[in-house]
């Protein structure tokens, strides 16, 4: 309830406490007329009240008042916070020190005596109401003050707080500086070091002053890793940051693998006043990736492939074999009554006997082939193989030979054998899943038929393998076991009608297999590396024939002896030829020698100059199964040859068959018109006889005149001069 004093429009605003009505007129009037503005109470509770409600500038107060005195009046004034600064100026008698002292004590600022003189009344009123209104002035100014001096106190407080939290978050920040594992490097825009942190000097082995002013790539790699350095230079010029992996260098020289996240610093102006890097170690996080990596693609106990690398490597062989055109087998490997292992001597030897088996299957295939283990004892094994699958059967005999040997854990021996089941792409399927299922299903077939076995998964192919695999192991001690015996069958002259010859064949009769015929024999005697030693025997018996027949008077019988492509490309064979003849003491036109077109057809080339080898021994040659494939009349000029062979399948039907009978009368003069002889093989019938006969074919031979006949049936042949014309 303050008045406003800054701008009085009044000269002061004066209550008169007066209960004397003419004294409270008198002074009234002098006061209104003087200008003041003036209100009045003729006792103590009014004058309370009138000055509680508006606050005057000065009271005259009178002391002897009817009710509460003008003491009391004052002492109330005094208490009241809003009217404390009130002045107050007792009415009193003349000469009343008493009521002066008393009037001073509570806090009256001056007496006017009575009888009142308008002078004195005037002139204290004034000098009060100005002394009043100065004091406000200087009160007010005084509170201006204090706010003034409070809100900078509390403005002063916040930018102390805000510096205090400035210098703390630098303080954090200097210790985050030294103390991160984050290796920091400061460089200012032309990328020259101006700042690390002790991180980077233990990670790249670099103290600060070494790097001091130099430019931060000489922490880089180099070379090895510069299209990531590229990539980085190209993201910090574009958008100012860049985080990625990058290879660093540290001061022994040693590369490692970095964790970098870098960023350009700009001022307000927007230009880079410096670059950051951070950047980890992380050598230890990609040894723990690849672990991780290892793990997730190996089974943890044996180290092999798991069944999701294998299926990758597998979709890899798959895609080479194709495009190689050659075949994917997967094997299924199981060993047998594992569980007993396990049962009899422990889990912990049977996981060692696992880890043993895992070695022995990894040394066991060929580089390129996949082992697995998907639990278990349950082995996989992807192989790389050809349509003869022969290094497929060679490594599934071999794990079995290998395994049954006694595996030794722990100083203790165990025999552990095994089953497999095999799968071939494309045959059996062209997905692993597909492969591995098949695989499975052989593999319960090999487990069946008493374990320690193997088999296919296709019956056919795992009869031919079979087949293949009982005719290699017999092969091998055939010639030893003297199971060989050459038959020969007679080669007729059709202009003589007389015996011109015979061709020497191949027979086997085997205790296993029985009578097994050169055409299944031969083709894997080639591919198991053998047709040389059964060839140089063949050669060495008919040699020998010849020589017994020639020593009995029974004349110079030429024999035609079948020479496989193994050794026509043996370099071997010429010597062997003429050191054969030369032992035997004959003419090396009692022997011919008889090529398939297919065996010089393969590199034309290089069999004309072996066919000139042979033919300067001075034997014969003749071209068997000519007609069956593609020779090029321009080789066929070129090779020394004495005879074309038309083959039984144009035989057969040359009385029946126009085109037949077209090609071999082709061969007839296709024969002569390069000066070479005609022998038709596989003739049967008499009219097959006439027609050669007719068309000038030179000799022929076939089951018509005979079969092939023992070396004593063909003594017997020659003895006897038959003539088999007449059969
Ligand atoms: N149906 C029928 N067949 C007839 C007739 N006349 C002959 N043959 C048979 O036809 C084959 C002819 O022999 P090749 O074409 O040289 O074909 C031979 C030859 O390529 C190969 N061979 C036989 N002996 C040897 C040998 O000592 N060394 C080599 N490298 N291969 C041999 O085995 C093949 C088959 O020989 P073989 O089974 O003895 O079969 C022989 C023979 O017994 C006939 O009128 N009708």
């Amino acid at each position: 309830m303050h008045r406003d004093l800054s701008e009085p429009h009044t000269k002061g605003e004066v209550l008169i406490v007066e209960d004397t009505p003419a004294s409270l007129k008198l002074l009234s009037d002098l006061l209104t007329d003087a200008g003041y503005d003036v209100r009045q109470a003729p006792n103590g509770e009014l004058a309370l009240w009138t000055a509680q409600s508006r606050p005057p500038e000065l009271i005259l107060l009178d002391i002897r008042m009817p009710g509460i005195d003008g003491f009391e009046v004052c002492r109330r004034l005094k208490q009241s916070p809003e009217l404390r600064q009130v002045p107050v100026i007792f009415l009193s008698a003349q000469h009343d020190t008493d009521d002066k002292v008393r009037g001073f004590a509570l806090g009256a600022v001056d007496f006017i005596a009575k009888p009142f003189q308008a002078e004195e009344i005037l002139a204290r009123t004034d000098a009060h109401v100005r002394l009043g209104r100065a004091q406000h002035a200087l009160a007010q100014e005084r509170a201006t003050l204090e706010q003034r001096v409070a809100e900078r106190t509390a403005e002063l407080a916040r930018e102390i707080e805000q510096r205090r939290a400035n210098e703390e978050f630098m303080r954090l920040s200097s210790q985050v500086f030294e103390a991160t594992r984050d290796a920091i490097v400061v460089t200012d825009p032309e990328a020259r070091i101006v700042a690390t942190n002790p991180a980077f000097t233990q990670i790249s082995g670099y103290s600060r002053d070494e790097v001091l002013g130099k430019n931060i790539t000489m922490l880089h790699a180099g070379e090895q890793d510069a299209a990531n350095l590229a990539v980085m230079a190209q993201a910090m010029g574009r958008s100012g940051h860049w985080s990625g992996e990058l290879l660093a260098r540290r001061k022994n020289g040693e590369t490692y693998p970095g964790l970098l996240s870098a960023s350009s610093l700009r001022n307000g102006a927007g230009e880079v006043t410096n670059h950051v890097a951070l950047f980890l170690d992380i050598t230890e996080r990609k040894a723990e990736q690849h672990l991780i990596d290892f793990l997730s693609h190996h089974d943890a106990l044996t180290g092999l492939p798991n069944r999701l690398l294998a299926r990758q490597r597998f979709e890899q062989s798959l895609a080479n074999a194709r495009r190689e055109g050659r075949c994917v087998a997967v094997m299924c490997l199981d060993l047998d009554r594992f569980r007993s292992i396990n049962d009899s001597y422990g889990h912990e030897v049977g996981d060692k006997a696992l880890q043993v088996v895992s070695h022995f299957l990894t040394d066991s295939v060929r580089e390129g082939d996949i082992v697995t283990r998907q639990g278990g004892d349950e082995f996989q094994i992807v192989v790389q193989d050809d349509a003869q699958l022969g290094a497929t059967m060679a490594l599934a005999q071999k794990i079995l030979a290998g395994l049954r040997r006694e595996l030794v854990i722990d100083g203790q021996q165990i025999t552990v054998t095994a089953s497999i089941g095999i799968a071939v792409s494309p045959l059996d399927g062209n997905s692993f899943d597909e492969l591995l299922r098949n695989a499975d299903t052989a593999l319960y077939r090999a487990k069946e038929t008493g374990r320690d076995n193997y088999a296919f998964f296709t019956e056919r192919m795992d009869a031919e393998i079979r087949d293949k695999l009982a005719i290699q192991s017999q092969l091998r001690g055939a010639i030893a076991r003297d199971e060989f015996e050459v038959h020969y069958q007679p080669q007729m002259c059709l202009r003589s009608g007389r015996l011109a010859g015979a061709e020497a064949l191949l027979r086997w009769n085997n205790a296993v297999l029985g009578r097994v015929p050169p055409n299944r024999f031969i083709p894997l005697a080639e591919e198991y590396g053998l047709v040389n030693s059964i060839g140089d025997w063949v050669l060495e018996s008919v040699c020998a024939q010849i020589r017994v027949w020639q020593d009995q008077g029974l004349g110079d019988v030429k024999v035609s002896v079948n020479l496989a492509a193994g050794q026509f490309a043996n370099d071997a064979t010429v010597p062997y030829v003429e050191s054969t003849l030369r032992r035997y003491g004959l003419a090396p036109s009692c022997l011919g020698l008889e090529i398939t077109e297919g065996t010089v057809m393969g590199d034309p080339d290089k069999a004309v100059a072996a066919l000139h080898r042979l033919k300067d021994i001075g034997v014969s040659i003749s071209l068997d199964d000519f007609g069956t494939g593609y020779s090029s009349l321009g080789y066929l000029k070129r090779f020394p040859i004495d005879t074309l062979k038309i083959d039984k399948s144009f035989v057969d039907d040359v009385t029946t068959s126009a085109n037949d009978a077209a090609i071999a009368l082709s061969v007839i003069s296709l024969a002569h018109n390069l000066n070479m002889q005609v022998i038709a093989e596989g003739v049967e019938t008499r009219e097959q006889v006439q027609f050669l006969t007719e068309r000038g074919c030179d000799e022929m031979q076939g089951y018509f005149f005979s079969r092939p006949v023992s070396a004593g049936e063909f003594t017997e042949l020659l003895r006897e001069r038959r003539n088999l014309f007449d059969v």
